[in-house]
């Protein structure tokens, strides 16, 4: 089958600061491949890369054009300066420039906030949230949009074992439903659920 992404000798330097040496990989429609490895070691660096933010210094990253990513970075602080509810913030997954919202976007960001429970805060300021409450928020918001691939920095770090379990189940059926998946992890259990499993440092 063919690669929805692909990394060939991939390099990054920050500066002239090594920090991704050679990483070649390949990700499938439906496969997840999880990254994991000591603080430090360049797992965002190379999430970001992957999902097209930034440029590699060496090797190239491959996307057939239009592929859509969505993107969970692990640092998220600056969207808590702004004075977005819960519902808006998901709803944002859905946004389209010069288009409204439809009823199946809408029918989206409902389903996805009862998913990971957060339907009784969806009124709530984002700078309101606990640590968990405000990242179930920005995985929905990442996991509302419609995209082939799914990059996810660690992205139940701050989750009890019950939205662990929930968010892990939601990526099985988007798994299912043909969506590639890249995620970062500290956890041994997390990373199991992979195809793959790429360890830097
Ligand atoms: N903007 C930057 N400028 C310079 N160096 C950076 C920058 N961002 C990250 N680094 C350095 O690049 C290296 C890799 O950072 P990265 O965030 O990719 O690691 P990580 O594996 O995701 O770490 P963690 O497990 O702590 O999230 C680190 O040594 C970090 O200090």
């Amino acid at each position: 089958m063919s690669n929805v992404i692909s990394a060939e000798g991939v390099g990054f330097r920050y500066g002239g600061v090594p920090v991704l040496r050679e990483v070649t990989l390949g990700l499938a429609a439906g496969s997840m491949l999880a990254v994991t490895g000591p603080n430090g070691s360049g797992k965002s660096t190379l999430l970001h890369l992957l999902a097209g933010v930034g440029t590699p210094t060496e090797g190239r990253v491959h996307r057939d054009r239009g592929t859509r990513v969505s993107l969970l970075p692990q640092r998220t602080g600056d969207i808590d300066a702004l004075p977005l509810t819960v519902a808006e913030c998901v709803r944002i997954g859905r946004f389209r420039p010069l288009r409204r919202l439809r009823r199946a976007d809408r029918l989206a960001v409902d389903a996805m906030l009862d998913r990971l429970e957060l339907a009784d805060l969806a009124d709530r300021r984002l700078r309101e949230l606990s640590g968990g409450q405000r990242q179930r928020t920005l995985l929905a918001q990442a996991l509302v949009q419609d995209a082939e691939v799914y990059v996810l920095d660690e992205p139940t770090a701050a989750l009890d074992t019950g939205s662990r379990a929930r968010v892990h189940e939601l990526l099985a059926e988007r798994r299912a439903d043909g969506a590639a998946m890249v995620l970062a992890s500290h956890d041994a259990d997390e990373s199991a659920l992979a195809d793959e499993v790429l360890t830097l440092g």
